[in-house]
Parts: C-alpha cells; structure tokens; sequence
C-alpha cells in the first residue's frame, strides 16, 4: 500500500503518518457544542473525522477515535468574551441545562448515525472530566497561570512559540480577544471562570480558585490526553479551531508536558493537527450562532438521503471550501443513484469476505482490513492503486471516488471479485452502497400526501395498461399522479421510474 500522508496545520506541509506506537492511530476530534442542533456545516467536520478514521483502519492501523461532547465552557465567541453557550440557551428556554445537553447530544448523535459515521471508541463528556480538569489546571498553575477576579488565566508568554498553529497572531485576530483588566497579554485565556460574586450558574464546581467552570480549550486537553496519552497521532477540528482554541490547547499541552519548546512534535500533545475547512453558503459560513441554520433533518425532510449529503462532501477536498446549493445536493444525489444502480447487480453476490456487512463497524474497524491482493481480480487493480494513491494523498476522496466508479463501471467479471472491491472502497467512503436500495433515495418529501405503496400500485395499473396498448387509461393514470404531485418519468435513464414534483 502507499505511504499515508497528511497535512499537518502546524508546519503547513504534508508528512507521511508515522504512529507514535506502531500499528496504532490515536486520534482526537473536537466535538459539537451542544446548546444548539448541528448545523450540516459542523457534520462536515465529522464525515471528514469519519474518512480519516475509516482511512487509517484500513490502513491497518488499531485505531482510537475520541470524539468529545461540551456541554460546559464553550462562550459565545471563541476567545473570551460572552457568555456560556448553554448557560445563555437555558436562560433563554428557561430549561436546564442538562436537558439541553441530553437533547442536542442525541440529536447530534442522529445525525451521525444518518451520515454513516463510525462509532469512536469514546465519546468524551466533559462534564465527565471535572476533576481531571481541576488537577490539570493545578499542575500548571504555579509555572503558567495567574489569577484575577475573573477567573484563572493562561500566561501565553510562558511557553514558547505561542500561536504557531495560528501563524501570525494577526490584529484581527487580536481584537477578538476580549479586554480584561490585568491580563498580561491579549490573547492569555480563562482555564478557570470563576462565578462571579452573587450570581448562581446551572453549571459550577468548586476549585481552589473558588466556584466555576472550566474553560473550553481546557477540556479539549485534558479528555484528549486522559483517554489517549500525550502524544497522541492526531488532532482534528474545523478551521475556526486553528486561531485560537487549538492554539491555547498547544499552549496548555505544552506546559502540562513540562516542555516549553515546540521543536518537538511530542510537547504539543498531537503529532499532527489537521482542520477542514468550512461548509459555506452564498452569503457566507455556516453558523448556528446566527438564527436560521440548515439542519441535516431539514435534507430529510425535503426528501434528500442524507449520504448524498456526505456525497457532497467527499466530492470536495476536506481542506476547500464547499458551497452548499440545494443543486448541488440534487447532482450528488443522482451521482449516488448512479453508483447504486450499478452496485444493485452486485448484490445478489456474496462478498468474499467474511461478515460482509461493512457499515458502522465496531469502534477499532478490523473490519475495513484490505482483501488480500492474491485474491484481487487483476482488472480491478489499476483502480484500486488510484484510490489508495488518492486517498494516501491528504485523502484526496474527489479522486477516490472516480476509482470507485471506475470499478463500478468493469464489465464482464466475476461478480463475486468486483462486490470485493467495490466493498473495500466503500468501507473506506462509507457510502453503503450495499445497504441502499432505491426506494432509499427516491425524493419523498415528509408532507407528502400519497404513499409509497399508492403510487407502486399506480404504476403497476399504467405498465399494464401500456402492455395491452390501452393509451387512454395509462395517460389518465398519469394525469391521476401528476394531480396528486407525483410526476411519471418515461425513459428516465436512471429508471427511478417517479419522482415528487
Ligand atoms: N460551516 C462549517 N463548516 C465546517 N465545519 C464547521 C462549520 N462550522 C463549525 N464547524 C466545525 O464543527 C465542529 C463543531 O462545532 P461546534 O459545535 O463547536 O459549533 P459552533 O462553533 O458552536 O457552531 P457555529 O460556529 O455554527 O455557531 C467544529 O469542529 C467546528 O470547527
Ligand atoms: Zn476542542
């Protein structure tokens, strides 16, 4: 197989992985804040996790996937002004703030079961981890810490190189970062937000730098060296993370190590930092902060399978923009049918693997391991050296994904050989192209007003109909249809047979 290799947002360049502890990948993404529904912008950052991990399994590598959940910590800006994202949804829902959190958790979690992500070997709450929080912050704080009333703050001029992830704290960046009097330098950080005096919050500890909560970059270091060990393999976020959340991290991982050099990849905690990049809209990011927001339930809703969202995805480089267009959905969907229709002949086949079902594997994805290569059909291996190439190549998936159809379009094989490598790029796309079927991916809208099963029996009627010749029942059927908003389509050359006008 090729060499594996990444982009690292910490020196800007692609390396080759090389696991700190062999034959492992240890991997740690930055959860959802869960004060709000996910946005499919933020699902984009997970799919991305997702082929990364599919990636490394199939690799071969054990992989340890954690991805966290906050539910405390997280202010309304990244830096540290506002408020408490869930304490401000409480107060304004008059709701607590564990309800809250329960409540986007499993929706957050729907929404990942939709998409076909992988489960990760751990989801990380950090409300969890308070104590571990506490301790962390205690060991640091005598070398980096200083306290005002506010809280416990990081002194970003103790370890060296603060900011490199960022490269060039800009003015812009700068100003973002709230004024705070007696902060020796703008961009030190809460790790402590101490209660203020004669206010109550819905979420408080006590420390030694009295009642309050952690801050957020704070949790994100200590469940993600807690559960895989300074220095873990890698570190993913969205690219908003790379200014300042994963910078102040870095900071803190390098003072717990005890090391204030960033020459080594060891004292930063991750070897490898990588970011995709935002899903956008015309006017611009994606965000659940600003009111009316595009939810992967509202795909649904309007009939769209959502993996022809993740589709969409993987037809873009993680690290570019991606526009979303309801459009551009539409293409991804017909994209997806074409690729089902031509695996749906495969399916009658029994893989040649054992326990072929290769969806939502098991948190260490043994099951994504390569068909062994003397079992490979020799037609299907220049494709399969095309997508290894593309995806050991910073996980080029829009190149991948030309492989798949490649193999996709073989004719005159053994259906048995091409299920088997059709199976293994898809555990590494996780598409399911073998547990959709077409009635999956027909655009239904939820409001509907014939079922399925009404519109099966219509068509039945209308081909007998055209069998016997009789024009005028098979148009009036039609007719029927379209009056109920179901238009017919003749010759469709997908041969979906209806769609939903
Ligand atoms: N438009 C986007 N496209 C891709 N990834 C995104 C986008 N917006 C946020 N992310 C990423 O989604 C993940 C979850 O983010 P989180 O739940 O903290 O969202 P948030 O910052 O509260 O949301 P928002 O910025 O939408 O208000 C993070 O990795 C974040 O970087
Ligand atoms: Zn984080």
């Amino acid at each position: 197989m090729t060499e594996l290799t990444l982009f690292n947002s910490l020196t800007r360049s692609l390396e080759p992985f090389v696991p700190v502890h062999p034959g492992e990948a240890r991997v740690y993404s930055c959860g959802p804040t869960v004060y709000n529904y996910p946005h499919i912008g933020n699902m984009r950052a997970y799919v991305f996790a997702d082929v990364l991990g599919r990636t490394l399994s199939w690799k071969g590598y054990k992989l340890t996937h954690v991805i966290n959940i906050t539910d405390v910590g997280h202010l309304t800006d990244d830096a540290d002004a506002g408020e408490d994202k869930l304490e401000k949804a409480a107060a304004q829902r008059a709701q607590s703030i564990w309800d809250i959190a329960k409540h986007y958790t499993e929706a957050y979690w729907a929404d990942i079961k939709a998409l076909n992500i992988r489960q990760p070997a751990h989801w990380s709450i950090a409300t969890d981890y308070i104590d571990a929080m506490i301790e962390f912050a205690e060991s640091i704080a005598a070398e980096h810490c200083y306290e005002l009333d506010s809280g416990l703050y990081f002194d970003v001029s103790t370890v060296a190189d603060y900011g490199r992830l960022a490269r060039a704290v800009t003015e812009e960046g700068e100003g973002r970062i709230e004024a705070v009097d007696g902060k020796r330098n703008a961009a030190d950080f809460a790790i402590w937000r101490k209660t203020p005096p004669g206010e109550k919050r819905q979420m408080e500890w006590d420390s030694p730098w009295g009642r309050g909560a952690p801050g957020w970059h704070l949790e994100c270091s200590v469940m993600s060296g807690k559960l895989l060990g300074f220095p873990f393999d890698i570190h993913t976020g969205g690219i908003d993370h790379r200014e300042i959340h994963h910078a102040n991290e870095i900071a803190q991982n390098q003072a717990f190590c005890g090391c204030g050099s960033l020459s080594t990849a060891t004292n930063s905690g991750a070897k490898i930092w990588m970011h995709n990049n935002f899903l956008v809209e015309r006017s611009g990011k994606m965000s659940k902060s600003s009111g009316e927001f595009l939810r992967l339930q509202l795909l649904i809703d309007k009939g769209y399978h959502p993996l022809a969202y993740r589709l969409m995805c993987l037809q873009a480089h993680y690290r570019s923009e991606l526009e979303f267009s309801w459009e551009g959905l539409g293409a991804a969907l017909t994209r997806l049918k074409r690729m089902l229709m031509a695996a749906e002949k495969l399916s009658e086949v029994a893989s040649p693997r054992e326990g072929g079902d290769l969806r939502q594997q098991g948190a260490e994805g043994a099951d994504t391991a390569p068909l062994s290569r003397d079992r490979l059909h020799p037609k299907f291996v220049p494709m399969l050296e095309k997508f290894d190439a593309a995806m050991s190549d910073d996980l080029n998936t829009a190149v991948a994904l030309t492989a798949l159809e490649d193999a996709l379009a073989v004719k005159k094989v053994d259906l048995a050989a091409k299920r088997a490598v059709i199976a293994e790029m898809d555990a590494v796309l996780g598409l399911n192209l073998f547990g959709l079927t077409r009635a999956d991916l027909r655009i239904r809208p939820k409001d509907a007003t014939i079922t399925e099963a009404e519109i099966e029996d219509e068509l039945v009627r209308r081909k007998a109909a055209r069998a016997d010749k009789d024009f005028a029942t098979s148009d009036a059927i039609r007719d029927e249809l379209a009056g109920k908003g179901v238009e017919v389509m003749d010759g469709d050359p997908l041969g979906w047979e209806w769609k939903l006008a």
